[in-house]
């Protein structure tokens, strides 16, 4: 008897996997997951809380739809019938809690150098306004202050997670880990997309012109 779950179809799975592949390939494009670094996550259930998330410790370039992992809540691996038991992103904790907090159905994580450049530059959070990209992230082009949060950077998924519901702000579709990289969300893949391509670029404008 397994203990594997059974409500969770693989092929959704590895559906997911395949997005998942598709969207990292593009930002190791960018330039965005060198070496391995970055991570991307689809909600593939809700209830239970269950993330498709890219497995760990792999080019990012390279993925293929079979190179992914199902957690839960708390990043931990939940083991899917005809799924292979890949190790989760080191990060799919800090992805579980932003879904579960913001509601987004996809996550993402990149280690845009100009990310941690704004975040070392400015640690209490980068404020924004008067641009029309910030359109881009829900906000209004002008006479909208808007701060992308700064938090510090940790191993423990829990204590990132927990600075992470701290600095939360519902208007605000990312987050800054201080020398680390962007975490950004929507409300599926192409959107969380085009949220971290806007709030990169929001973020090199800044650094530009301060
Ligand atoms: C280049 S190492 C980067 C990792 O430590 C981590 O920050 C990262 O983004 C990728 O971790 P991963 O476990 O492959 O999802
Ligand atoms: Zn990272």
């Amino acid at each position: 008897m397994s203990s594997a779950e059974t409500t969770l179809a693989a092929d959704r799975v590895h559906a997911a996997g395949a997005r998942l592949a598709v969207e990292a390939a593009r930002f190791t494009g960018i330039g965005w997951m060198r070496g391995t670094s970055g991570n991307i996550s689809e909600v593939v259930s809700r209830d239970p809380l269950r993330l498709a998330v890219t497995a760990s410790g792999l080019d990012k370039g390279e993925l293929l739809p079979t190179d992914v992992a199902v957690v839960g809540p708390r990043g931990e691996a939940v083991a899917v019938e005809g799924v292979l038991p890949l190790r989760p992103s080191a990060e799919a904790g800090l992805h579980a809690r932003v879904a579960a907090l913001t509601d987004a159905d996809a996550v993402v994580h990149v280690h845009a150098l100009n990310a941690v450049v704004a975040g070392h530059r400015w640690p209490g959070g980068v404020l924004l306004r008067d641009v029309e990209t910030l359109k881009g992230i829900g906000r209004l082009a002008h006479d909208d202050e808007v701060t992308i949060p700064v938090i510090r950077n940790s191993q423990d998924m829990d204590e990132l997670g927990d600075w992470f519901e701290a600095a939360y702000d519902p208007r605000t579709p990312a987050v800054i880990v201080a020398d680390h990289g962007l975490y950004a969300w929507g409300t599926d893949l192409k959107h969380a997309r085009h949220v971290t391509e806007c709030v990169e670029w929001l973020l090199a404008y800044k650094l530009a012109t301060a």
